[in-house]
C-alpha cells in the first residue's frame, strides 16, 4: 500500500476538476455499473469464474475495470467490486447467483445475531480491493482517475437482514421500528467499518470515492433524515478528519442516495462534493436545492438506453444543457441493464462530450 504520489500522472481530469468545481474541457461522462453484464467480454470471464473470486484476484479484478476503457471514450474508471464485500468482511457469507443477485443465506434476525458480526480486523479482510486499486492505478497509467466506492450503512444493513434484494424492506424496516437501539448499533458499526474502508481505498490509490445508498429509496423523508443522513455525514467528516491527521491528500467525495430527492438541501449540508441524482429529479429544480457550490451527477434514465440512437442522443444532449457545463458529471441514473446495447453507450457517451 503505499500514498498518491508515485503513481503515473493523470492525463485526462475533467472529472475531478468538475468535482471541484474548476473549469473542464468537456463534460465528464461515466457509467454507473460501467464494467458489467452488458458487455460480452464480462460474460465471458463471468463463465470462468465466480463474482466474488472476481473481486478478490486484483488481476482478474483490474482486466474487468478495464473492459469499458477499451470500448468506450470515458471519463473515468471505477474498480470492480461490490457492496457486499463489507458484509462478507464482517462474517456474512455471501453468494452472487446467476439471474438472482445476492443472497445472503444466514442474515441476521435480531439484535442477538449482530455477535455474529467481528468488526475488529474487517478492513484487512477486504485487503485486496486495496491491491486492486493499487494495480489498477499502475494500469491506467493516468488515462483517467480511478473511483472508490463503499456501500452506505442503511443500504448494507437491508442487504444483511433482508438476505438479499428486497422489493418492500419490511423485515428491516420492522427493526428501525422493534430495535432501534440494535438498528443504531449496527449502523454505527458498518459507519465504522465504511470509514476504515475509505480510507484504505484513498492509502491504496483511490482518486475519488462514492458513496452507495442505493436503498435510501424505501424511507420516508423522516426516516431517511433519522436513519441515513447522521451517518452519511459521520462518514464524510471522519474521513476527512483521519486523512488530514496523517496529512494524507484528500479526495473529492460522491453520495448517491438513490429515491432521496425529498432530501437534496439536506445532503447537500454533509460536505460532499459532489451529490449523484437518480432520474427521477429535474436537473433545474436540483440545481436550486443544492445551490451553486456543490456538483451534480446523473441522471439518465438507464430504461431511456433502449430507445433509438436518435432519440438517446436528443436527450442526452438536452440532459447535458441543463445541467450545465460546470459542477457537472454526466451519468445515468442507477446502474446500467444487462440488455443495454453497446451502441447506446457511445451514443450516449458522444452526445455528452459534444453537447457544448
Ligand atoms: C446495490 C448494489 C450492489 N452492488 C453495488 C450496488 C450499488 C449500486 C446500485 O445500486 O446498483 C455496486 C456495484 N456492483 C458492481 C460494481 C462494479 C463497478 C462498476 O460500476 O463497474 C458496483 C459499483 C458490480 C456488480 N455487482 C453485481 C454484478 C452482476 C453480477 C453477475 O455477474 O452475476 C456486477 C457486475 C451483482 C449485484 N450486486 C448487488 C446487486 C443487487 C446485484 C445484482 C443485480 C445486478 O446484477 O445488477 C449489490
Amino acid at each position: 500500500m503505499q500514498d498518491q504520489e508515485g503513481f503515473p500522472k493523470l492525463k485526462n481530469d475533467n472529472l475531478l476538476k468538475a468535482a471541484l468545481g474548476e473549469p473542464v474541457e468537456r463534460v465528464p461522462v461515466w457509467i454507473m455499473r460501467q464494467a458489467g453484464r452488458y458487455l460480452p467480454e464480462f460474460q465471458e470471464i463471468r463463465k470462468r469464474y465466480d463474482f466474488f473470486t472476481i473481486c478478490r484476484t486484483p488481476n482478474i479484478a483490474c482486466e474487468v475495470t478495464m473492459q469499458p476503457l477499451r470500448r468506450f471514450d470515458l471519463d473515468a474508471s471505477i474498480i470492480f467490486s461490490d457492496i457486499l464485500v463489507i458484509p462478507q468482511a464482517l462474517g456474512l457469507s455471501v453468494e452472487m447467483r446467476p439471474n438472482v443477485g445476492p443472497v445472503l443465506p444466514e442474515p441476521l434476525q435480531t439484535p442477538e445475531d449482530l455477535k455474529r458480526l467481528a468488526p475488529k480486523g474487517a478492513v484487512d479482510r477486504v485487503a485486496y480491493v486495496g491491491e486492486a486499486i493499487t494495480m489498477m492505478r499502475r494500469l491506467l497509467d493516468g488515462k483517467v482517475p480511478l473511483i472508490g466506492f463503499t456501500g452506505a450503512p442503511w443500504t448494507l444493513m437491508g442487504y444483511m437482514i433482508e438476505g438479499g434484494g428486497s422489493k418492500t424492506m419490511s423485515k428491516t424496516k420492522s427493526w428501525l421500528l422493534c430495535y432501534p437501539e440494535g438498528s443504531e448499533k449496527l449502523l454505527a458499526m458498518l459507519t465504522s467499518v465504511i470509514v476504515d474502508y475509505l480510507e484504505m481505498q484513498v492509502k491504496a490509490g483511490a482518486q475519488m470515492l462514492q458513496i452507495f445508498e442505493s436503498s435510501a429509496e424505501h424511507l420516508t423523508k423522516g426516516d431517511f433524515l433519522k436513519w441515513c443522513l447522521p451517518y452519511l455525514k459521520d462518514i464524510h467528516d471522519q474521513l476527512t478528519l483521519r486523512l488530514k491527521e496523517q496529512s494524507v491528500p484528500l479526495v473529492p467525495m460522491t453520495l448517491f442516495a438513490k429515491g432521496a430527492a425529498h432530501s437534496l438541501t439536506e445532503q447537500s449540508t454533509l460536505g460532499y462534493d459532489v451529490i449523484s441524482l437518480d432520474w427521477t429529479v429535474d436537473p433545474v429544480k436540483a440545481r436550486q436545492e443544492v445551490g451553486p457550490n456543490i456538483t451534480l451527477q446523473g441522471n439518465f434514465d438507464p430504461q431511456d438506453m433502449y430507445k433509438t440512437p436518435e432519440e438517446i442522443r436528443a436527450l442526452a444532449t438536452d440532459m447535458v444543457r441543463k445541467f450545465g457545463k460546470t459542477r457537472y458529471i454526466a451519468n445515468l441514473g442507477h446502474g446500467i441493464t444487462p440488455q443495454t446495447p453497446i451502441v447506446s453507450v457511445e451514443v450516449f457517451i458522444d452526445a455528452v462530450h459534444k453537447a457544448f
